[in-house]
């Protein structure tokens, strides 16, 4: 036992993983060996979903076989939908809404009861959780509008099925790929927060519907997923406030602001993600006559590494191609939650392989020894 302490665990290693590495100062991402530059050009977010749970990209025919099976999934149970209407109603959070349907589907799981133990039923539970997200999270947001939720579509990409319900209409091909990119680049991220809440749910031996809840929870907070969305909230109020982004930035920081969007555990340089998210937003917005957005966000680009040394995270070019998309900014972070369901399944299934529970420490610095007082005397 050591008693050196390591605040927010960093550089802790705490298990052996296949799924993806990250090289902080190189700027590197893999998952499974393959360099995420080539797997946002070249593979479907399905095929990494099955890359990451299967251990493999699929041929072909398993591609299909796989398709198939997850769009078999798509549709959620009636009282689900409903209660997915009650939240909408009560204007709550959709990451908070997300976490409750979730969790709901357990109720309607045909293997709730296997345990955790058994990784065939555990990963039939992950693709029906995967494969409902979009539905969840498309139905939401048209009911708090006051519209009808859009059944799933059988022969669009899980991308595109996903656009095709939000909106009620068939996205272009640069929507649906562009989005089954985004799909991609959010997949997997090592023992990032909410997989790491993820895989101690897991590590009690706890159900996958309970991994994902946990995770899904995790990822709301602002200095983790729920930074996608300030990003853009700041990108507007930049706007808004006829300033110069540099001045705007420069206020933020004296107020003792962080930026959201800038900063990692792990990156050290500009995440790749990031990179490849800044080009998609730059084209999107040429496309669109509105080349505002990528320009201030490269202006705060420039300014942050300049005066702080700090790099942009994925969540900083997300949101300004999220928003040239026409996506509501705070389905933003429920959408990387729809993505990471994919690499929080993984992990928890391959964490539970080798399990041994999870349980730090903490260093103990209140009293001791005190005399228990009687009710009145306190
Ligand atoms: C998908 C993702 O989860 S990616 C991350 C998304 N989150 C964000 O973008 C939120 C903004 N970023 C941050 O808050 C942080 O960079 C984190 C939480 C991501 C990483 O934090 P940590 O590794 O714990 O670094 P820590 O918080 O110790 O920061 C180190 C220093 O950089 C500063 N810093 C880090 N990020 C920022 C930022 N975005 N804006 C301003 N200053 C920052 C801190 O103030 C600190 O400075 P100090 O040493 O002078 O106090
Ligand atoms: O790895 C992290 O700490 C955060 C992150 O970028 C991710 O989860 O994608």
């Amino acid at each position: 036992m050591t008693d050196e302490l390591r605040k927010g665990l960093e550089g802790v290693l705490v298990a052996e993983s296949d799924l993806s590495q990250i090289d902080g100062d190189e700027g590197r991402l893999i998952y499974r060996g393959y360099a995420i530059e080539d797997l946002a050009r070249h593979a479907s977010y399905e095929e990494v979903i099955h890359l990451l749970w299967h251990g493999e990209l699929p041929d072909a025919d398993r591609l299909d076989a796989f398709t198939d099976s997850m769009v078999a999934e798509r549709s959620v149970d009636e009282d689900v939908l409903e209660t997915v209407g009650q939240l909408a109603a009560a204007d709550e959070n959709p990451m908070a809404a997300l976490r409750t349907a979730v969790s709901m589907c357990s109720a309607y799981d045909p293997d709730a009861d296997e345990p955790a133990t058994d990784r065939e039923a555990t990963l039939r539970k992950g693709r029906r959780i995967t494969a409902k997200i979009p539905t969840i999270l498309a139905a939401f947001t048209r009911m708090r509008d006051g519209d009808d939720p859009v059944e799933p579509r059988e022969d669009l990409s899980h991308a595109a099925n996903f656009l095709y319900m939000l909106n009620d209409e068939e996205p272009d091909e640069v929507l649906a790929e562009t989005f089954d990119m985004a799909l991609v680049l959010h997949a997997d991220h090592g023992f990032n927060a909410s997989t790491f809440s993820a895989i101690t749910t897991a590590s009690t031996l706890s159900d996958i519907h309970s991994s994902v809840t946990s995770a899904i929870g995790t990822l709301k907070g602002p200095l983790h997923g729920g930074a996608n969305q300030d990003v853009m909230e700041m990108l507007k109020e930049v706007d808004e406030s006829d300033r110069d982004p540099l001045g705007w930035v420069e206020t933020a920081l004296e107020d003792g602001r962080r930026i959201s969007g800038f900063g990692h555990r792990v990156y050290n340089v500009k995440d790749p993600r990031a990179k490849i998210l800044g080009e998609r937003s730059q084209e999107l917005g040429e496309a669109a006559g509105t080349p505002k957005w990528y320009e201030y966000s490269t202006k705060i680009e420039q300014f942050m590494a300049d005066e702080k040394g700090l790099a942009p995270n994925v969540d900083f070019y997300s949101a300004s191609t999220y928003y040239q998309m026409g996506i509501p900014v705070d389905i933003y972070t429920p959408i990387f939650a729809m993505s990471r369901a994919a690499g929080w399944i993984a992990h928890a299934i391959e964490y539970v392989e080798d399990n041994r529970l999870i349980r730090p420490r903490a260093r103990y610095t209140g009293p001791e020894d005190l005399d228990y007082p009687d009710l009145d005397e306190r």
